[in-house]
């Protein structure tokens, strides 16, 4: 049943779940539907906020739609701190409200990253026959419906038809657009700058991601695919041993039981309405587990407020303790995005999404490399992304620098679990990220420098590309560069790691099976448990992870 108000869920509930679920993206949609599958367990989501539920919500379904989704409604709109690396700006930080989590309010691309960033999980972890490319390949799979754009127009020569699946939830597809002039040009591009290592990759979901590729997109018959919509269709909400509670907001989780003897065990959820609305609290005991599945964010939010987390930092706002774990919310990692232009000619005709993305790997002798180790995981995993937009008169260029080495938290402002928590995305706190992200930049000016940009037949005006209009690490001096990076920096709202998984409770927040390290009852399934963030928009790593999890929790009990 889905409850859609706090209220009268409270007036009918028990305790008679056997997990519940805190949190309703990505982790708590592909658990609530896969533990319930079976008819045996009882589960209880947590949907989130208020007017949570984003069925049937048109901005959210259509694609095209996506600027206008009404964020007061679907977006928590964190703030975060200011910002040393960015100039001390303040930003908002997006994460996703309703059911479906940032899923209903994300860009929809779908990128699985590359080999070497899921094989660092199972080193990180321990245990690589559970976390690693080829261990999680079959959940990437079971996770995807690939179908094709609805234009039905031809696609091959686009993608590789053998590294998808076709029986999954999360429908998945290429551009409905395209190709378009802009791509012609960005193909011999690729083409012609192969020395310097850009080419043209036919599939960017194999496992290496490296070249010039074809954009792939969660977008499904022409509709977003969300995970609610994925994961929590009318016939998975049909379920009579399913619920759903919308409007609700965790607080807390608490041990029961004999609170002497260790380990705790946190089977208890205390929920609330957000503030101002009413000041009724609940509290229900799973039978079996409680999984947190609140996200990056909410995860170490609702972990600090409940007393787990680093003794000196909860003493600080008053929480008390619980459970002694130091690393609950501490470096968190993100990518970091900077909007870069080219003016263009030619037609203006298609305003639309992107159709094709750029991932490159920096050559071995840069001199970054000579002052700072290469923090990517391996040789199939690029340094950089370019998502290349045709935008009115100009190509933007989103580029994203994927290998940060400076590092973030999640931390509480007071022991109020309604307070927003404190989130620093610890942006260029390593100079490393900054000298990445110009090596970004000239990645992007190189190709489009190539020929089919800006020889002056490119088109019958003269060149296609016209000049260069963001900062320039050729022309500017490196002080007056570095500034302006930094003041037009944001985040790509990728950040994992605040709950991350490891070998010790000295170095992690969870283990292998993401159980939290010293406590019982208690598992994350999100974003927060991935160690390092993948070179890659992160939403396909979050659904293979779920799929997993899903599957060893289900056969554990
Ligand atoms: C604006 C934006 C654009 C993005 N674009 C892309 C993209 O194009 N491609 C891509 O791959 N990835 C993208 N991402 C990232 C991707 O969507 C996330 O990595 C992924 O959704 C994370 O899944 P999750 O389950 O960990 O958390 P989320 O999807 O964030 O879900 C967490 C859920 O928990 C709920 N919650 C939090 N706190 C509480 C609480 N106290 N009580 C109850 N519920 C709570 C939240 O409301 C939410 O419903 C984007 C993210 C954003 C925000």
């Amino acid at each position: 049943k889905v409850y859609q108000s706090f209220g009268e869920f409270t007036a009918s509930s028990t305790s008679n779940y056997d997990y519940i679920l805190v949190g309703g993206g990505i982790g708590g949609s592909v658990l609530a539907n896969r533990l319930t599958e079976d008819g045996k367990a009882r589960v209880l989501l947590i949907g989130s906020g208020v007017l949570s539920d984003t069925e049937g919500v048109l901005n959210i379904i259509v694609p095209g739609l996506f600027g206008q989704i009404d964020a007061s409604k679907f977006n928590w709109n964190y703030q975060t701190t200011p910002q040393a690396g960015l100039n001390n700006r303040t930003l908002t930080y997006s994460r996703g409200k309703g059911l479906g989590g940032s899923t209903a309010v994300n860009a929809m691309i779908y990128t699985r990253g590359s080999k070497d960033d899921y094989d660092l999980w199972g080193k990180v972890s321990g245990n690589p026959k559970r976390w690693s490319w080829d261990a999680l390949y079959p959940w990437m799979i079971k996770n995807e419906r690939w179908g094709p754009p609805t234009s039905n127009r031809n696609t091959s020569g686009q993608y590789d038809p053998r590294f998808h699946g076709y029986a999954g939830k999360t429908g998945t597809s290429l551009p409905w657009g395209g190709p378009s002039d802009l791509d012609g040009r960005s193909l011999k591009a690729a083409e012609e700058l192969r020395a310097h290592g850009y080419w043209l990759n036919l599939e960017p979901n194999d496992g290496n991601s490296i070249g010039l590729t074809w954009a792939q997109w969660t977008i499904g018959n022409g509709e977003r695919s969300s995970a609610a919509a994925a994961y929590l269709g009318a016939d998975v909400r049909a379920r009579k041993n399913l619920d759903i509670v919308l409007g609700a907001y965790a607080t807390r989780v608490l041990p029961v039981g004999n609170l002497a003897r260790k380990p705790l065990d946190f089977r208890t959820v205390e929920l609330g309405y957000l503030p101002g609305v009413s000041n009724q609290t609940l509290r229900l005991t799973a039978k079996k587990e409680v999984i947190l599945t609140a996200g990056t964010i909410g995860t170490p939010h609702i972990l600090l407020n409940s007393g787990i987390g680093d003794r000196i930092g909860l003493a600080q706002v008053g929480v008390p303790l619980w459970h002694d774990l130091p690393n609950v919310g501490k470096g968190v990692s993100d990518h970091r995005l900077a909007e870069w232009q080219a003016s263009r000619t030619g037609p203006l005709a298609e305003f639309g999404p992107s159709h094709q993305f750029l991932f490159k790997r920096f050559e071995k002798g840069l001199s970054l490399f000579e002052d700072y180790s290469d923090p990517s995981t391996g040789p199939t995993t690029p340094h950089a992304e370019v998502v290349i937009l045709p935008s009115g008169a100009n190509v933007n260029a989103r580029i994203i620098a994927l290998t940060p080495r400076s590092r973030g938290s999640i931390k509480i402002r007071s022991s109020n679990p309604f307070d927003p928590p404190l989130v620093d995305t610890g942006f260029y706190t390593d100079p490393f990220d900054i000298l990445a992200m110009t090596e970004a930049i000239r990645t992007t000016k190189r190709f489009f420098s190539a020929s089919p940009f800006t020889s002056p037949n490119s088109t019958s005006n003269g060149p296609y590309i016209t000049g260069f209009l963001g900062p320039d690490p050729d022309l500017l001096v490196k002080e007056e560069f570095e500034s302006r990076i930094r003041n037009i920096s944001a985040p790509y709202w990728h950040m994992v790691g605040s709950a991350a998984m490891g070998k010790s409770a000295g170095e992690s927040v969870v283990d292998a099976d993401l159980r939290v390290w010293g406590v019982k009852g208690l598992r994350v399934v999100d974003a927060s448990v991935i160690p390092y963030v993948p070179t890659a928009h992160t939403q396909a790593a979050v659904y293979a992870l779920a799929e997993r999890a899903a599957d060893f929790i289900r056969k554990t009990w």
